[in-house]
This record gives structure tokens, C-alpha cells and sequence, in this order.
């Protein structure tokens, strides 16, 4: 087992990466101010790993209240989020409660945002059991639901008290799934860690095929990148938005196609894609980088082109950004591979030249 810490204070918290480490209570138990756990799941993570994660915990004197909630992105949102608090109010959960995330990035993201608000604030633990949400999601707390008109629009900064990251649950992963957090970990390369990206193109056939090592170091490299990032910048005020790279476009692509139609990371590396083109029209990236960009993405079966919804559409969904300033979209592009920045000095022409390319 490797453990990182995510440097916040009093809220600092570590992250455990390692194998079967659901079935260890120990890691879990000096995290808990009562002996009283709510686990949030869904009905794909549920009958693999409930019992697992539970059981050990119930063998040490835990009362595990099992939250199960249907499975999917169209389900990160209010009515959903209110089956939560259902349960923790039915079950007469108290602030000492801690709820457990046990699930991808929708589950992690909704528990921590019932963690924010129930009671004021409840403790939450981060049990990742995808990709994407062992390297991106689980660590800095962000956390919140979808609206139809946007996504992650309605949320809190909450930061976990744990992060587990079992690696063994990786094992069940679809190759789509597996896919969507190989973008993410290429985001980190792309913004700030040029030999992590060389890396990545030298062992893509490798993660692709799940090599343990290959996949213990990119889970462990990611998370240090984000740590180092959440730790100087916590609630985006400059820094923090590079971990942002390519979602501007890339949440429009998710809600303007229907939340679950295309994966998060999918959308991501669509709109990395799009952020490299506009970069290169910026004159900062070259042809080759883009190539090098598109290749990567596509060694990981990854989507690089985005669907053709329209330019007008992409601009208005993009003008619901978290980051518009003014009425102006901010975006992160690229100056060069590893190196990205958070502006919006770009010229405006450029960014319909660019949304243009996805007219089919
Ligand atoms: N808070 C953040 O910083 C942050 C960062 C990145 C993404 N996100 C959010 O995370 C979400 C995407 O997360 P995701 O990619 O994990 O998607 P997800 O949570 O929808 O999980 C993907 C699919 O895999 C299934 N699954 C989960 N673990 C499994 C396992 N071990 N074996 C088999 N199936 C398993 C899930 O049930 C689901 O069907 C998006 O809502 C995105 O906005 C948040
Ligand atoms: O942690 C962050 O900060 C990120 O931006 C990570 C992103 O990968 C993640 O998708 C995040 O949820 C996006 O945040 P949002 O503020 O654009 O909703
Ligand atoms: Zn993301």
C-alpha cells in the first residue's frame, strides 16, 4: 500500500492506493468519530463490493446503514440526492455519522455533497472503485449534482477525512470505464507534468492492458498531481482551474448530448482536443503537438472528435460555465505540452473557428 497526503490544515487527509484493501477495517476505523457508517452505492457497485467493504466493518462493532441508488449520470441530481437524505433521516443518522462513497465519480460526488449539507456538515469517506475516480474525483473535494442545464452546477467544497483507493476493484472495470480515467490521467501530464506524459506514451499498451504496476504508478502520479494542485489552490481561485483542461467543452458535450450519452472522460478528451486546436490557432501549440495529443488519446480508445452539436449550441452551453467571468467563458489551453493556462485572452474568432471543426 502507497499512501499521499492532501496538505489542507485541519483538513488534511490521506490517500491509501493499494490492493484488497476494502475487506481493512483498521484503515478505516480511526476515521470514524462514532461507530456508525452510511455507505453510498449503487445497484452495479452494490453486489460487488457492499458486502466486502461492510462486513469487516460490522464484524468490528460498525452499524452499516447500505444506501443503494440507481447507477448512471442522469442520476446525478436533486431527486436522487433526496433518496440520501431519506435514508439518513429514516435511519436517525446524527452528526457524527460518517457517510461512505463507495462507487465512481457520480457516487463520490453525490455522497460528498449529502455530506456537506446534511445536518449542516457530516463527515465523508472516499472508497473510488473506478479509474477515473481513484485518479481525479475522489481527491479535492469537489463535490455536487447535475442540472439539466449544466453540469456539477449545483455543489460545496467538502473535503474527505479518507481516501481508499482499492486497486483490485479495478478488475470488474469496463474497458469504456477504464478508458474515461485514462483521460484524466493524461489531463495531468498535458498540464503540468511533461515527463508523466512521456511516460503515458511509452506505457499506454500497458495500461490498456491493465498491467498492475503500470496502473499503480498512474493512479499514484495522478493523485500526487492533483494533491499539489488542491493543496496551493483548494476552492479555484487561479491554479486549480488547469485540472479543468478540456472540460469547458467537454461538459457541454455531456449535457448537450444527455448526461450518460457520453462518458465524462469521454467528453473530456473530446474538449482536450478542442482546447489543443484552439491552441494551436493561438499559435502556442504546434501541428505535431496537436498530433501527439490526438494519438495519445486515441492509443487509449479514446474519442477525438467531438459531436456536432452546433457551434451556436456549444457556445451557449459553454456560457453556463462555473468559470464565465463576466459573461466571458474562460478556458485552459495549452502553451506547450505540459504547460497550460487559465485565460480569457483568446480571440473570439478563434473559438468559433475551432467549435466550427465539429460541424459535421
Ligand atoms: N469531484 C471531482 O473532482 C470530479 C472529477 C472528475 C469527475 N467527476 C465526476 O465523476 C463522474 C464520473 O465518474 P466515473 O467515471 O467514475 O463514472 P461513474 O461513477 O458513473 O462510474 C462509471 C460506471 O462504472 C460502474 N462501476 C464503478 N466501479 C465499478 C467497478 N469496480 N466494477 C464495475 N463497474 C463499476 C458504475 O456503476 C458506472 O456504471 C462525473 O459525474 C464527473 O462529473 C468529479
Ligand atoms: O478537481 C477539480 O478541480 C477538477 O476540475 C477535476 C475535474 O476533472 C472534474 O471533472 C470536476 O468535477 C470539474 O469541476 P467543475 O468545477 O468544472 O464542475
Ligand atoms: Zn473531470
Amino acid at each position: 500500500m502507497q499512501t499521499l497526503n492532501v496538505e489542507l490544515a485541519e483538513r488534511s487527509y490521506p490517500i491509501h492506493i493499494g490492493e484488497d484493501l476494502l475487506s481493512q477495517p483498521d484503515l478505516i476505523l480511526p476515521h470514524l468519530k462514532r461507530k456508525q457508517v452510511a455507505v453510498v452505492t449503487n445497484t452495479t457497485v452494490g453486489p460487488l463490493y457492499l458486502d466486502k467493504l461492510c462486513n469487516p466493518l460490522r464484524d468490528r462493532g460498525v452499524s452499516v446503514i447500505p444506501i443503494v441508488l440507481p447507477d448512471g449520470e442522469q442520476y446525478k441530481n436533486a431527486e436522487v440526492l433526496g433518496k440520501i437524505y431519506d435514508a439518513l433521516l429514516e435511519n436517525r443518522c446524527e452528526r457524527h455519522t460518517t457517510l461512505i462513497a463507495l462507487g465512481g465519480g457520480v457516487i463520490g460526488d453525490m455522497t460528498g455533497y449529502a455530506a456537506a449539507t446534511f445536518l449542516r456538515g457530516v463527515p465523508f469517506i472516499q472508497v473510488p472503485t473506478t479509474l477515473l475516480s481513484q485518479v481525479d474525483s475522489s481527491v479535492g473535494g469537489k463535490t455536487g449534482i447535475n442540472h439539466p442545464l449544466g453540469k456539477n452546477m449545483i455543489g460545496a467544497f467538502w473535503q474527505p477525512k479518507l481516501v481508499l483507493a482499492d486497486t483490485t476493484t479495478l478488475n470488474t472495470l469496463p474497458d469504456r470505464e477504464l478508458s474515461a480515467g485514462i483521460a484524466e490521467i493524461i489531463k495531468y501530464g498535458l498540464i503540468r507534468d511533461i515527463e508523466f506524459f512521456n511516460w503515458l506514451e511509452a506505457n499506454m499498451t500497458k495500461l490498456m492492458a491493465r498491467d498492475p504496476a503500470a496502473l499503480a504508478y498512474a493512479i499514484r502520479r495522478s493523485c500526487e498531481n492533483k494533491a499539489e494542485v488542491v493543496a496551493a489552490d483548494e476552492r479555484e481561485s487561479g491554479e486549480r482551474a488547469l485540472l479543468n483542461l478540456g472540460h469547458t467543452f467537454g461538459h457541454a458535450i455531456e449535457a448537450g448530448m444527455g448526461y450518460g450519452v457520453w462518458l465524462h472522460g469521454e467528453g473530456v478528451a473530446a474538449g482536450t482536443l478542442l482546447a489543443a486546436d484552439l491552441s494551436r490557432r493561438m499559435g502556442w501549440l504546434t501541428d505535431t503537438d496537436v498530433e501527439r495529443i490526438a494519438a495519445i488519446h486515441r492509443a487509449a480508445n479514446l474519442p477525438t472528435v467531438a459531436p456536432s452539436l452546433g457551434t451556436a449550441a456549444y457556445l451557449e452551453l459553454m456560457g453556463l460555465d462555473k468559470k464565465v467571468q463576466d459573461g466571458k467563458i474562460r478556458l485552459i489551453l495549452l502553451q506547450a505540452i505540459g504547460k497550460a493556462v487559465f485565460t480569457a485572452d483568446y480571440a473570439p474568432h478563434l473559438l468559433h473557428e475551432t467549435l466550427q471543426t465539429t460541424d459535421a
